[in-house]
């Protein structure tokens, strides 16, 4: 969520709405709206500030809010040419969830349901919402604004960076590590972390375990966790289980946490069959991807497991962290316990126009994430692409956990990018890594900037750095010693 140093900040309503709709799920989608349209007059800062009040409930039947709904579901029909100098930030999928909360809360808020302020009383207001096209004044190109599921291994290929293997594990071992996950989560945390100098906490669980090739020079923790982790496990189940402790803080999407490990017996099996298929993956790749190569074998030296009780709980559109394992980098996912939508958009921006100008951002990809499943995300994913656990979708009860998954997504954290080799910002805190996605003219370049924001909830300083001058930095220190 931290805005990107070199990119101009696009918060536009669509992302803003987004953006409070996975924040605040226990609010209606109109009671979000009003609140950002209306007592916060479009500011996302303040609309956080004032939802996360105690008194927030009530909401008014705006009829700003209603137009800026109804155009934010009819923004759909942007033309080629507003598509190319405004990119989309995600109607497509944020309209989808827009759609399922909204039936949500229409059941859980009768208040909000009301039509009162309209002239159409008769007509629920689901309904009102979508885009009007008889009311449309003019007649524009309408962009199909699609959710293509993918269930074959060859479909998700052919459309994205991602091999999908079925039935992965043997049975007894895939049961066998959900089983222990289920009781290890018990102690995993909701993270923390700060949206506009306001503490949000995240619907799911979720915490890192790490191998005992952990480039972090680790030791096992013998006393009290620092003081600034949030990761905290119950006395019991603390015993069973060896902390680590590293000689770097060791940050997760901004948050410094606490790492587990190493990995037990369960875990160290599983890892060992995961690295066996992403190296024969990437081995057969490398012709498309020739960037895969370079770094030599992948290893899946850490894991960060989460944990999704029920189908409110899910994770918002995002793409994963490259600050510790670097550009390009391959994470596999296991996914166990109930099944669950996994939906993947391009990042808007100059990568997802066509040559001849036309957005491809409409297109929102569906995999379904059933018991053991292995998904491998490859280069570019990360840099090219957003992912998002979809929130209040259907699901089948599993038999081994009812409405529980628990997904592992296991990643090469390499040396090079250890926090010892990442720079540190004005604030003295180690930067966050990002690629450039908007600005054509440095499109694809790796930057380090500050991420105090979201840490601590303070400004962030201005340190801006390219990678590659950094590196050359750290390879003349490495020549020249002082
Ligand atoms: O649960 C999943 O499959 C996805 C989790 C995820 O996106 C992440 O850990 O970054
Ligand atoms: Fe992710």
């Amino acid at each position: 969520m931290t805005s990107n140093a070199s990119e101009p900040n696009e918060l536009d309503f669509d992302f803003q709405l987004a953006t409070l709709l996975s924040v605040f799920e226990q609010h209606p989608v109109e009671l979000l709206c009003d609140v950002l349209l209306d007592q916060a007059e479009g500011s996302l800062e303040r609309a956080i500030e004032l939802l996360s009040a105690p008194s927030v409930s009530h909401v008014e039947n705006s009829p700003l809010r209603q137009t800026r709904l109804t155009q934010y579901s009819g923004s759909r029909q942007r033309t080629t040419a507003e598509n190319k100098h405004r990119p989309s930030s995600g109607l497509e999928p944020t309209t989808t969830r827009l759609q399922e909360t909204r039936s949500e809360s229409l059941r859980n808020s009768p208040k909000c349901a009301t039509t009162e302020d309209n002239d159409n009383q008769d007509l629920p207001l689901a309904q009102l919402l979508r885009w009007n096209k008889a009311a449309s004044p003019t007649k524009v190109p309408r962009r199909v604004n699609t959710v293509v599921n993918l269930v074959h291994p060859d479909a998700i290929a052919r459309q994205l960076p991602c091999v999908m293997i079925y039935n992965f594990l043997p049975k007894s071992l895939a049961d066998e590590l959900f089983l222990n996950l289920l009781q290890e989560s018990r102690t995993w945390p909701s993270y923390q972390w700060y949206l506009f100098e306001r503490q949000v906490t995240s619907p799911s669980t979720s915490t890192l375990y790490a191998d005992h090739d952990f480039p972090w020079v680790i030791h096992k923790e013998d006393s009290n966790l620092s003081e600034h982790s949030v990761d905290q496990a119950t006395p019991e189940i603390e015993r069973d289980q060896q902390s680590f402790t590293s000689n770097g803080d060791i940050y997760f999407a901004g948050r410094k946490i606490r790492i587990r490990g190493p990995y037990n017996q369960i875990l160290a099996e599983t890892r060992r069959r995961v690295e066996a298929k992403v190296n024969e993956i990437l081995s057969e790749h490398l012709s498309t991807y020739p960037h895969m190569s370079t770094h030599g074998p992948w290893l899946a030296n850490a894991v960060v497991a989460n944990c999704y009780q029920g189908s409110a709980q899910g994770v918002g559109w995002h793409n994963d962290r490259l600050t510790n394992i670097g550009p390009f980098p391959t994470i596999a996912s296991i996914s166990l316990g109930v099944s669950r939508q996994f939906r993947i958009r391009r990042i808007p921006g100059p990568l997802s126009t066509t040559t001849s100008g036309d957005s491809i951002t409409g297109q929102t990809f569906n995999i379904s994430l059933p018991h053991n499943a292995l998904l491998v995300m490859l280069p570019p994913m990360q840099e090219e692409y957003q992912h998002t656990i979809q929130r209040h979708t259907p699901m089948d009860a599993h038999p081994l956990s009812s409405d529980t998954r628990i997904s592992l997504t296991f990643r090469y954290y390499r040396p090079e990018f250890t926090p010892k080799c990442t720079p540190q910002c004005h604030c003295g805190l180690p930067c966050q890594l990002r690629v450039v996605t908007k600005r054509e003219n440095s499109l694809g370049r790796y930057f380090y900037f500050c991420q105090a924001d979201q840490q601590h909830g303070k400004d962030k300083c201005t340190f801006f750095k390219w990678l590659e001058d950094h590196q050359a930095d750290l390879a003349s220190q490495t020549n020249h010693p002082s």
